[in-house]
């Protein structure tokens, strides 16, 4: 890695080292205050502010325990990843540099640690733009053009291509992980060395000369994996558009593509690795969509429907099940690939969808089924604790929605039940669920608004039955 620093080199050698006037000990700058990550199409936007900037959920994070850098005045660094082969060029600049009680964080094996070996000077990477132009077309040669219903149905020059994870498509994948850390919350490199791999390129071809001929707009890394007795899952590891072309439909059309692969390759079902609100939001919006047409659904969704209109769960005498016959799950799984956990919130999604939003007594029955599926999860049944207790916990992510679950050492031991279990405490527990009740009706009436606007007639057709 080579990185060209701007300023003193004053914390290599200590001789040159100056004093900063920092008052008392150093109260270091944030890395999200001070670092720069930029997408550059070709040799002129290499170095310039004025292109793609991308903004990574966390900087913070790669940085120490505090994601504070120490020692340095007026520190910048910009990155620049060429979207054409995906190295990257750092530059660094300061004004000085001091020990101000907290050492100088030495900034290169950080740097390293996001970008790699993918991080070259910057004569290097202005170079590569023209040497490697084609480099994306190299490596979707020698795979498959996903075609399916819907396919290029916007814009006929995107072109989603399968490629196994090894030879050149490795050699993609290990110059994209650079980006997945900065734009995949909570995400690390997958394994490619493990059998089972496989990346869907979203892709734009392009017959202008001068520039090149295929451009990645995004992908997927999917891992196919061993399912008792003699299937298989795909299960979606990292799923990735590129800034410039986020919103465009391309996340979309790569779950498209999966689910197309799925249902012509007779896979057992698609799961997603812990996927983030929007992919959720996008993915239950295409499988609603998908389930509105789906005519085994429909006598099930309309008993559920008549159910939520005739009983009254507000006095919480009765209850009701919100959940789908357990042989229209499994029928949804074989025709459809949806998996259990994936369909139970479509139905909720689907339910929603189906009630009359004017009806206040279904729409109350409705939120007090969620509570009690809610309830159920996180305290292990809607009758008892089983032991388990909710807390809210400290997170620098999200507070409000931060919980944890915990065992009491022996649930039968009811005096220990009872020392826990303070009226304060059930207040709280009580005010924690509803926030997480009340979070999951938005979700839900989100994706509901979603898939109404975009599948009017479908919805028409069913709920006229
Ligand atoms: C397992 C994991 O990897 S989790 C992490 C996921 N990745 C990330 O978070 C990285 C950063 N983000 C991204 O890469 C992308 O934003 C993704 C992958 C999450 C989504 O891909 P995008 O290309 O941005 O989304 P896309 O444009 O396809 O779809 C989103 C919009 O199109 C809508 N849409 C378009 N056509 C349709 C249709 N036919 N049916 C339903 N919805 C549609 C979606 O509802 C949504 O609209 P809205 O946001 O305006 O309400």
């Amino acid at each position: 890695m080579a990185l060209k620093q701007k300023g003193t080199d004053a914390a290599a050698d200590p001789k040159k080292r100056r004093r900063v006037g920092f008052s008392g000990i150093d109260a270091g700058v944030e890395a999200n205050e001070c670092m720069k990550v930029f997408l550059a199409r070709n040799p002129d936007e290499a170095g310039s502010e004025d292109c793609t900037s991308i903004q990574p959920f966390d900087l913070n994070h790669f940085f120490g325990e505090d994601g504070k850098i120490y020692g340095y005045k007026n520190l910048k660094i910009n990155v620049w990843i060429s979207a054409i082969s995906f190295h990257g060029y750092a530059d660094i600049s300061f004004e000085e540099t001091s020990d101000g009680g907290k050492g100088i964080t030495d900034l290169k094996p950080v740097l390293q640690s996001i970008f790699g070996e993918n991080l070259v000077e910057k004569e290097e990477f202005l170079q590569i733009f023209s040497k490697e132009c084609e480099y994306i077309r190299d490596v979707v040669t020698n795979g498959n053009a996903i075609k399916h219903e819907g396919t290029n149905e916007s814009d006929p020059t995107v072109e989603i291509v399968r490629v196994e994870l090894q030879g050149a498509a490795a050699f993609l994948y290990s110059r994209l992980v650079p980006l997945v850390l900065l734009l995949v919350e909570g995400s690390t490199p997958i394994d490619i060395g493990e059998h089972g791999w496989e990346m869907l390129l979203v892709v734009k071809k392009t017959t202008q000369e001068s520039v090149p001929k295929f451009q990645l707009l995004g992908f997927a890394a999917v891992h196919n994996f061993y399912h008792y007795p003699e299937s298989t899952r795909l299960r979606i590891s990292q799923i990735l558009v590129l800034p410039p072309h986020q919103g465009e439909g391309h996340g979309l059309r790569l779950l498209e593509a999966i689910n197309s692969i799925a249902l012509s390759e007779n896979i057992y079902d698609v799961t997603i690795e812990d996927p983030s609100d929007y992919l959720q939001y996008v993915r239950s919006s295409i499988d609603c969509l998908r389930l509105l047409t789906f005519d085994p659904i429909k006598p099930a969704l309309s008993a559920m429907v008549s159910s939520l209109k005739e009983t009254n769960l507000s006095k919480r005498t009765c209850s009701l099940r919100m959940v789908p016959p357990a042989d229209l799950t499994e029928t949804v799984r074989q025709k459809l690939k949806i998996n259990r956990k994936q369909f139970l919130r479509c139905w909720e999604i689907l339910v929603c969808l189906s009630l009359d939003s004017e009806d206040r007594k279904s729409m109350d029955n409705f939120r007090a089924c969620i509570y009690d599926r809610t309830k159920g999860e996180i305290l292990g049944g809607a009758t008892g604790t089983n032991g388990k207790r909710l807390v809210q916990m400290p997170s620098s992510v999200n507070e409000e929605e931060s919980f944890a679950v915990f065992w009491t050492q022996d649930c039968e031991d009811a005096d220990d039940q009872t020392v826990e279990q303070q009226p304060e405490d059930l207040k709280t527990q009580e005010e924690q669920l509803n926030e997480l009740v009340d979070n999951q009706m938005e979700e839900i009436v989100g994706v509901a608004k979603n898939v109404a606007s975009r599948g009017k007639d479908k919805l028409a057709e069913l709920l006229a039955r």
